[in-house]
């Protein structure tokens, strides 16, 4: 499915209200992008909609709240830049290469250890809320 269209790149305007929605509009697009064709977003987004619907469900306090969007939006943001470095990769060379090995391995290392930091906060979160409910 394609979300975006890769043309070519247009020069931002010159007056700076535009200039600000331009910047806007490349970091939506760059969202996008960067989702596109990147699988780990079929299950952290799912994981991170599952997550809220619980929470909410368990009513869980404002800082329980807080945590878990900031876990979810650490995750988001780490999918997002290991995605940037996969595209400049490609750009850089199709060739095998070491070092583009390395910092692909350490960009997704990086999602590695958000996802699993995350896990441990979500669960312990809502267990927390989850075994006086189900004790009831
Ligand atoms: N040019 C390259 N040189 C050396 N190793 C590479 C190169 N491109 C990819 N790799 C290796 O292959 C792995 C997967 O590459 P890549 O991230 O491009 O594939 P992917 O399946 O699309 O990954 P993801 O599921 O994270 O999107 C990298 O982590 C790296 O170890």
């Amino acid at each position: 499915m394609v979300l975006v269209h890769h043309d070519t790149p247009v020069p931002p305007p010159a007056s700076p209200m535009r200039r600000w929605l331009w910047k806007f509009a490349c970091a939506l697009r760059g969202v996008l992008v960067g989702m596109q064709g990147q699988n780990s977003f079929y299950v952290h987004v799912p994981a991170a909609i599952v997550v809220c619907i619980v929470a909410a469900w368990l009513e869980v306090s404002l800082a329980e709240w807080l945590v878990l969007v900031l876990c979810i939006t650490v995750v988001m943001t780490a999918e997002l830049l290991n995605s940037a470095l996969e595209h400049l990769a490609r750009a850089v060379t199709r060739e095998v290469h070491p070092e583009v090995r390395n910092a692909l391995d350490i960009a997704s290392g990086a999602v590695l250890v958000a996802s699993l930091g995350a896990c441990v906060v979500g669960v312990m979160v809502l267990v927390n809320h989850w075994a006086p409910v189900v004790g009831s």
